[in-house]
C-alpha cells in the first residue's frame, strides 16, 4: 500500500517508519507536509495518492497546550478536518491517533469506545474534536492510544532515564492510572489493522494497568539503574494541565476484530529495554 505518515519527526512516525517498511511509505518533514497549512496537506495528498494516510502530527506538550489553545486547536483538530478532505478527495483511508486524555479520568472500570467523553485539558479537548474531523472521512480508523514511549524520542520513559543519569531526586504521581503502550506495538497493530480494514474508534493500549510511579518504578529495574525515586500526589506533583486520574482503555473491541498485537505493558518494557533499535 502507499502509505502517507505525517509528523515524521515523532516518536510513533519513526516506529510506522521501522515497521511498515514492506509497505510504499512517504514521510514528508513538517518543511513540506506543515499541518498548519491546507494548502499543504491538499497539496501533498493530491500528488502522493496515498491509499492510506496515518496521521502522527500533533501538538502534544500537554501543558504547553493550556496557554496554546489557539495552536493546539489548530494542529489538534483543524488540520484533521483538512486532511478528512483531502483523503475524502482520494478515496484515502485516514488513520487518526487518538488519546486517553478524552476522559477525565472519574471512571472505575476500562473506558469503552463508547463511553462518554469529558476531557479535561486543552490537549484533551482538541484531540477528541480531531477525532470528530477525522469521521467526515467515510474511510476511517480512529486508535486512542495511551502514554506511548519507546526507546527514541519525547517520553516519559527518556525523561525517567536523563533525571536519573543527572542523579535527580524524583517524585512521582502515584495516583494516576494508565496503560504504558510502546511505539512498537502499536505501529505493528495499526498494520495489521490497516491491512484489514478495521475502521471506526478502536482502544488500542497495551493490556495491563500501572500508575506513573509503577511505570517509572519499572523502567529503573528493568535498566538495573538505583534511581532516588519516591511516589507523590497529583496534588504534590502541580502542572497546568488536569490530567484524569484513571484512563485504562478497555481492548475488548479492538480483540474482537482480529489479531491482538498488542502485549502486557511489562512485557513491552522488557522488550524496548532489550532491544532499543528496531
Ligand atoms: N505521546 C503520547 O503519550 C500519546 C500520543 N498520542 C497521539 O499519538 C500521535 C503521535 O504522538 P507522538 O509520536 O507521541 O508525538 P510526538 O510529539 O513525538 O510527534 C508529533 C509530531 O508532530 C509534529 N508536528 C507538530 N506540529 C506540526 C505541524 N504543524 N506540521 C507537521 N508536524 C507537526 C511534531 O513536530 P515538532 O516536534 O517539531 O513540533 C512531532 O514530530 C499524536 O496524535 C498524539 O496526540 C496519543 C496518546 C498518547
Ligand atoms: C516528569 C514528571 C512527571 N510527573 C507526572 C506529571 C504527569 O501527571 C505524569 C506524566 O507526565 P508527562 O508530562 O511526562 O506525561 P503527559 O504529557 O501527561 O503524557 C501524556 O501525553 C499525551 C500526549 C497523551 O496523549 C497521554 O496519553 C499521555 O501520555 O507524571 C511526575 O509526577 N514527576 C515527574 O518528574
Amino acid at each position: 500500500m502507499r502509505v502517507l505518515v505525517t509528523g515524521a519527526s515523532g516518536q510513533l512516525a519513526h516506529a510506522i517508519r521501522q515497521v511498515w517498511s514492506d509497505h510504499d511509505l512517504v514521510l514528508p518533514e513538517e518543511a513540506i507536509l506543515d499541518l498548519s497549512q491546507q494548502s499543504a496537506i491538499h497539496s501533498v495528498v493530491s500528488s502522493v495518492r496515498p491509499e492510506v494516510v496515518i496521521n502522527c502530527g500533533a501538538f502534544t506538550q500537554v501543558d504547553r497546550c493550556e496557554s496554546e489553545p489557539e495552536l493546539a486547536q489548530e494542529i489538534n483538530a483543524t488540520a484533521v478536518g483538512w486532511l478528512a478532505e483531502a483523503c475524502e478527495a482520494q478515496k484515502a483511508m485516514l488513520i487518526q491517533i487518538s488519546t486517553d486524555y478524552v476522559f477525565d479520568g472519574t471512571g472505575t472500570r476500562p473506558y469503552r469506545e463508547d463511553d462518554p467523553t469529558n476531557p479535561v485539558s486543552v490537549y484533551g479537548r482538541t484531540k477528541l474534536e480531531g477525532e470528530r474531523q477525522a469521521a467526515r472521512c467515510s474511510r476511517h480508523l480512529i486508535a486512542r492510544t495511551s502514554w506511548l514511549y519507546d526507546a527514541w524520542g519525547k517520553n516519559f520513559l527518556n525523561t525517567m532515564l536523563n533525571a536519573a543519569a543527572q542523579g535527580r531526586v524524583l517524585r512521582v504521581v502515584d495516583d494516576q492510572r494508565g496503560a504504558p503502550t510502546t511505539c512498537r506495538a502499536l505501529a505493528r497493530q495499526l498494520k495489521v489493522a490497516a491491512e484489514q480494514g478495521w475502521q471506526g474508534l478502536v482502544n488500542t493500549t497495551c493490556a495491563g494497568e500501572t500508575t506513573w510511579h509503577g511505570f517509572a518504578q519499572a523502567i529503573f529495574k528493568g535498566r538495573g539503574i538505583a534511581a532516588d525515586l519516591h511516589p507523590c500526589t497529583t496534588a504534590d506533583y502541580p502542572t497546568p494541565a488536569q490530567r484524569p486520574a484513571y484512563s485504562v482503555l478497555d481492548g475488548a473491541h479492538r480483540r474482537s476484530l482480529g489479531p491482538d498485537l498488542m502485549p502486557e505493558w511489562e512485557a513491552a518494557l522488557r522488550e524496548v529495554i532489550q532491544r532499543p533499535v528496531l
